[in-house]
Formats: C-alpha cells, structure tokens, sequence
C-alpha cells in the first residue's frame, strides 16, 4: 500500500485532485499515474474529479504540473487545472509569481488582485496555433476559422485552434447551445474518426452581449465539465475573431460551474491569453493505494473554508446562465 496525500480543488467547479509527487515515498511512472486518475476520478467508487494535477520538481522552473485527465489519458496542457497547481506552487515557495513547467511550455502564474472573496490566479495560456497539424487536426485546409465542415455538421462553422491542447468551437444560437449536438459531435471526434486522431475538446460559444459570453465545453477525456480553462481561452480568441470582441480588452467568459476573465493578446500575430479566475481548495485527504491489486481507500482528514465563499460567486453565474436558457 502506498500512502499519498491529495488535496480536492477546483477552478469554476472544474475539479481535480492534486498530488505533490514530493510528499509521496514511492515515486510514481505513468502507468501508476494512470491508474490513480481511472480509479480516483471515478464519481460513483472513487473521489471523483475531472482529473489529476500531479506537481513535481521541475530543473528549471519553479515547479511542474503533469494533468491527467479522468480516463488516464494524459494532456499537454489544463487552464483551471495550471491556476490550481500554480496556487498551491505559489504557497509552496512563498512567491506570488511563478513560473511552471508544463509538457510543452513553462507558463507564468501569478495572485490577482480582485475584489473577490475568493483567491484569483492570472494564468498565461500559450502558445496559440491555427496549424491543423499542431491539434492534429486531418484536413487540407491550411487553417479552420469559421469554417463550415459538412463532415461534422450541416448548419454550423467551426474553428480549430491549439493553446497548446486541441480545441474545435462553433459560435452557435441559444437552441443549439443546449440541444444535444454538442454531444453528438464531441462523442464523434473523441472516438475512432478520420480527422482527429488524438480527440479534441469541443466547444460551444454564445455571446451574452458585448464584453460576455457563455461557454459550454465537452472535453476529451472526461465528458462535460462544468468549465474548460483553456476551452474559454481559445472561444475569447473566437470571439475576437468574429468581431465581438477586441485584443487587450477583459472578456468575461461564463461556464456552468462560474466565470473567469481573460484577455487576449497579439503580439505580431502570436497570440497568447491571459485567464483570469478562481484556484479553489475544497479538502484534502490521503489515499492508500494497492497498485498490484488497484485496491484503494481514502480518508478526507480537512476541509477548506472556501466553498462557502465560491458559491457566491457561483450563484451569481448560475443566474446569468439561467437567464439565457
Ligand atoms: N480542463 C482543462 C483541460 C484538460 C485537458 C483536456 N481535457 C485535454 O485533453 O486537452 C482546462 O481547464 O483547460
């Protein structure tokens, strides 16, 4: 049995376990790592959670956050998942400013100051890519902005966008925002399908009014979440591009499970996105684990203050989205 401690956080309910790959005796390999998101991610017999933060060293950052997604598959990169990790590297080393290793690219996080009474971490998500290839994405277009697709849908046009992690969205009307399409689509692309080999988050954008949009997101390898970091950082992109919104200007992007801000940049045409929004620390516990046999127990031994304060904020998006359905 190897003893791990774990805490439960979230970013606008998008939930994971984080694991300090530090505090834990044994080190851990990825088929370890695998079988610890497929058994504690798992909402009816395990912890439940959309996936695992784990943090390590890193040789040359501050820290490093390796995210598994719920069904062990492992992503380059995770928007609500960095703000969490970037929080908890953050109290670690006494900074307010860090720097972590991700798969691709070492990303900045940083405390935001807001009025808010939970605590707000800025992330940066980059690097953004409209190469096809960099999703993978099979196509002979050069770029899919606003493109229609046949192959996918009759009625809607599509953009497909890596920051770094795969993102296919579609600006779509009220109806389709809650019809079941996203669905359909999502389970298409994230099975055996001709044109995205590794899966891709899906996407569904509707733009509130100026300055808001609502996002609602099917991820890849893990099914709907309450909201995708990255998902709402690639859809302000969208909205930008569509000419709803403006570079250098705070969007405020809501989700099922709350909002951030973001703010888009373009720098000589690379774009990178500021993410705004809440790192949530809902409990922590410790799980024994039986690697050889997948048995496993867990005792939640804390719990964090903190909710009571989000489901503020979370009931205040809750209404905006009810008020559009
Ligand atoms: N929830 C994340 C994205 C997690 C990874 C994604 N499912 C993928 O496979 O690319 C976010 O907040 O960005």
């Amino acid at each position: 049995m190897l003893s791990i401690p774990f805490k439960k956080v979230h970013g606008s309910k998008n939930d994971f376990l984080l694991i300090d790959e530090n505090e834990v005796l044994n080190s851990l390999n990825h088929s370890k790592r695998k079988q610890l998101a497929q058994s504690l991610c798992d909402r009816t017999n395990g912890i439940g959670g959309d996936g695992i933060l784990f943090i390590q060293k890193s040789d040359h950052c501050d820290g490093k956050m390796e995210i598994y997604n719920a069904d062990g598959t492992v992503a380059s990169m995770c928007g609500n998942g960095l703000r969490c990790a970037g929080r908890y590297i953050m109290e670690k080393t006494g900074k307010n400013r860090v720097v972590v290793e991700t798969m691709k690219v070492d990303l900045t996080v940083q405390q935001y100051e807001t009025e808010q009474s939970v605590p707000f971490i800025q992330v940066e998500i980059s690097p953004v890519s409209f190469d096809p290839s960099s999703l993978p994405m099979v196509t002979d277009k050069k770029r899919v902005i606003g493109e229609r697709l046949p192959e996918l849908s009759n009625q809607l046009s599509f953009t497909a966008v890596s920051v770094p992690n795969p993102h296919l969205l579609s600006i779509v009307s009220k109806e389709v925002l809650f019809s079941d399409q996203l669905f359909q689509l999502a389970s298409y692309v994230n099975g055996e399908n001709p044109y995205f080999p590794d899966g891709v988050n899906v996407s569904f954008i509707y733009p509130i009014k100026a300055g808001e949009i609502f996002v609602r997101t099917f991820e890849r390898g893990v099914g709907f979440t309450n909201a995708c970091g990255t998902a709402m950082s690639a859809a302000s992109i969208v909205a930008i591009l569509n000419g709803l919104h403006q570079y250098e200007i705070p969007l405020t992007v809501y989700n099922p499970g709350g909002f951030v801000k973001t703010i888009v940049h373009n720098d000589n045409g690379n774009l990178s996105v500021d993410l705004i929004g809440n790192a949530t620390y809902c409990f922590e516990g410790t799980v024994q684990m039986d690697f050889h046999t997948g048995a496993f127990h867990w005792l939640k031994e804390r719990s964090f203050e903190e909710e009571k304060d989000y489901a503020l904020l979370e009931k205040r998006a809750k209404e905006i989205v009810d008020s559009i359905r």
